[in-house]
């Protein structure tokens, strides 16, 4: 039987929230990105990150890569939670902004939306979130997207929902089945 290991960054509690839902469904062990060092990645055969995204990046991507990267025999998933509703332009533009050619051939992604909570956010997340929505207002000819996002980023919102992680959970049981 194959073993999961769950790394994750949850600034807001979105993504923990996706976290819980999927260790609902399917047995694995979790760990938060910060704790990452104190894990031996050996021991898995899956490991998943989860983190959300910030103006396009997988936040804690990067030193998620960096460890790894050099673990060839390793299945990598990752998740990412956004505001934005799902579409495949979004999915398609975090992609290419997250991952190099080679690396999308080992990455599985999936993508769940989540929502904005201005309670939980840090000041400095807060001051971009208002300095976008300012630019977004001022801009003429916004296109729908554009639209979409200013009137949505106002205030806290939460679009999250279980039956989103189902596609991931479907994969992982593949996995599982194939080994
Ligand atoms: C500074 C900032 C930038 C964000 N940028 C994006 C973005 O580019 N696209 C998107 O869909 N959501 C964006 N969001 C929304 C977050 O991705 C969403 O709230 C996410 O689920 C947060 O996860 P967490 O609470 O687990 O940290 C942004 C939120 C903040 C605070």
């Amino acid at each position: 039987m194959e073993s999961i290991l769950l790394i994750y960054k949850s600034k807001t509690g979105f993504t923990k929230k996706y976290v819980d839902w999927i260790t609902e469904a399917i047995t694995c062990r979790v760990i938060p990105l910060d704790e990452m060092n104190n894990a031996d990645m050996n021991t898995y055969d899956i490991i998943i990150y989860g983190a959300g995204i910030h103006a396009g990046r997988i936040q804690g991507l990067k030193e998620f890569k960096m460890k790894v990267l050099s673990l060839v025999s390793k299945k990598i998933v990752v998740f990412v939670t956004g505001g934005a509703p799902y579409s495949e332009e979004i999915f398609t533009n975090i992609k290419m902004n997250n991952y190099s050619p080679d690396e999308l051939n080992r990455f599985k992604l999936f993508y769940f939306q989540s929502g904005l909570n201005y309670e939980k956010m840090g000041l400095s997340d807060k001051a971009m979130m208002k300095i976008y929505h300012k630019i977004l207002e001022l801009k003429k000819n916004r296109s729908d997207i554009e639209d979409g996002t200013n009137k949505a980023i106002s205030g806290s919102y939460d679009h999250s929902s279980r039956e989103y992680i189902e596609p991931l959970i479907t994969y992982l049981k593949q996995l599982l089945i194939k080994s």
